[in-house]
């Protein structure tokens, strides 16, 4: 089958079933990879100055061998996730690292170590082929993938599968990720793809939805209630333009913190009214590399108090990591909660911590999502409740200069990549149900 026929059999209504899984699959597909040998290319550099377009590359690859609980998928959209980013700068670590050690483990992971890496941590497409020991989907099946992979031979993971010792994100510390024609997933990875939504769309909210559905709304992170003061950094981007929105829907109050005043614009668009611009704001919670300022930490506050009515905030989101995690850590309520799921301006916190024990708050860490959250979040993207936020939208061709945008922080919500989808707007199945959310599904586009 040439990916010709794939995408023809995608397109066919009349497609069954059995016409995916009769026909042969392709021996080759093109893939967005990163190489073994150029993981030193930006030594030297600052991170800023590491360009992905230059690391980046759309190859043609082999189809890897199909194992048990596996499921192969043709891939007909995806999105840009910064773990993308970080793979693509080779920071903090090369994932080339993560493939050798997923290799030693077994025969069958060995297929993960090679000397290129198929990178991307989305998808929505079609199920071409599924292995042995899977009874849940079939070929044909229209499908997202969460990136949670486990393998659960341990008894670690069996309350809370994100803590199994060989817990792995797709496409990130495993290989034949979701920026490609055909992806390589586990079969539990697998969840129904929303019918109201085209495959770009399907394809965007997966690994951000997931990750702050955890973070804020499930037990496993800040488990947030009604009526919370919720305090999200980068609010229009990937993770806080969901967590702004699980804050709203959930009775919560966001105060939305973004850069600029198409940002706020966007936070207001989806209904939130407390808004920081922390450019306009100038805060500068460091003095120099080494030395925060408290004074500005109690700036912020002060325009929190100003923006809730006097009141401080349960539950911060926190990503930003060294720059932010200061100011998190002090306007943070007595009895509240910090929580983190990363660093994207340094991972080396530091924090008063006499602001942290004196007043019983609590940090908690958080990373991606278990199968049941992950599910519980695609759920609610299912059923109109929140709303994928798909901004720009780049060619399979384009992957570099769709990571260099979230990279320099040039973008908005979610950037889309078409796999084998040759245009946006495809795969709608329920059209009524669009009309209903149409305006809340395009607020993010083209801006
Ligand atoms: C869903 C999307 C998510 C995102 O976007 S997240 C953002 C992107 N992700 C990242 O930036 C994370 C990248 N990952 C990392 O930076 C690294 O992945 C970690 C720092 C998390 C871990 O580093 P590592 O080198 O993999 O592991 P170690 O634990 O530092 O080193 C392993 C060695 O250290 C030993 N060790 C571990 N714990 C202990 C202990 N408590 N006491 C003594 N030794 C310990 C081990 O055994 C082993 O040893 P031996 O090398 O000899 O095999
Ligand atoms: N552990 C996990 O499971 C996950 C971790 N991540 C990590 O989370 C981080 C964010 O991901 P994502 O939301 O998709 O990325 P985005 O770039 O889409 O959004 C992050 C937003 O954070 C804000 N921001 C960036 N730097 C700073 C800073 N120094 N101070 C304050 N605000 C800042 C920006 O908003 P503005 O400029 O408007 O303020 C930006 O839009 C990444 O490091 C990523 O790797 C992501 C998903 C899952």
């Amino acid at each position: 089958m040439t990916m010709k026929d794939i995408l023809a059999a995608i397109q066919s209504p009349d497609s069954v079933s059995e016409d995916f899984a009769a026909q042969p699959l392709p021996e080759s597909y093109r893939a967005i990879t990163v190489h073994k040998d150029e993981t030193e290319m930006f030594a030297g550099l600052e991170t800023r100055d590491k360009d992905p377009r230059k690391s980046i590359h759309l190859d043609e690859v082999p189809l890897p061998e199909l194992g048990p609980g596996e499921a192969l998928v043709a891939v007909m959209a995806s999105s840009v996730n910064y773990n993308s980013v970080w793979t693509s700068i080779f920071e903090p670590l090369s994932t080339f690292g993560f493939l050798e050690r997923y290799g030693r483990l077994s025969e069958l992971t060995k297929r993960h170590d090679l000397p290129y890496h198929v990178i991307g941590s989305d998808l929505a497409g079609v199920v071409l082929r599924t292995g042995p020991g899977v009874n849940a989907w079939r070929p044909g099946d229209e499908v997202v993938a969460h990136c949670l992979s486990v393998e659960l031979e341990s008894s670690d993971g069996h309350n809370d599968t994100m803590l199994d010792p060989e817990q792995r994100i797709w496409g990130f510390e495993t290989n034949f990720g979701g920026l490609a024609e055909v992806a390589l997933v586990k079969s539990n990875q697998l969840m129904p793809k929303p019918d109201h939504l085209s495959w770009e769309e399907a394809a965007a909210p997966g690994l951000v939805n997931s990750t702050a559905y955890r973070q804020l709304v499930s037990r496993n992170g800040a488990g947030m209630k009604q009526g919370d003061n919720v305090l999200i950094w980068g609010a229009s981007g990937g993770l806080g333009s969901y967590a702004t929105q699980f804050a709203l829907a959930g009775g919560a109050n966001p105060i939305c913190v973004v850069s600029s005043p198409q940002k706020a614009e966007i936070c207001r668009a989806m209904g939130a009214e407390a808004i920081i611009d922390r450019n306009a704001e100038g805060y500068k919670f460091w003095k120099d590399e080494n030395t925060q300022d408290p004074k500005e930490w109690k700036r912020f506050g002060k325009r929190i108090r100003e923006l809730t009515g006097g009141e401080d905030i349960d539950i911060v989101f926190e990503h930003p990591g060294r720059e932010t995690f200061g100011a998190s850590v002090f306007v943070t309520r007595k009895g509240g909660t910090i929580t983190t799921c990363a660093s994207t301006s340094g991972y080396m916190h530091e924090y008063d911590n006499r602001y942290l024990w004196m007043s019983l708050k609590r940090i908690i860490g958080s990373h991606f999502a278990n199968y049941r959250e992950a599910w519980e979040a695609n759920r609610l993207i299912s059923k109109g409740k929140i709303h994928p936020t798909l901004s720009k939208v780049y060619s399979l061709e384009d992957t570099g200069q769709a990571a260099y945008d979230v990279h320099r922080n040039l973008h908005q919500g979610k950037v889309g990549v078409l796999a084998l989808a040759p245009e946006e707007g495809l795969g709608v199945r329920d059209h009524e149900k669009r009309a209903k959310h149409i305006d809340a599904i395009n607020r993010f586009r083209n801006i």
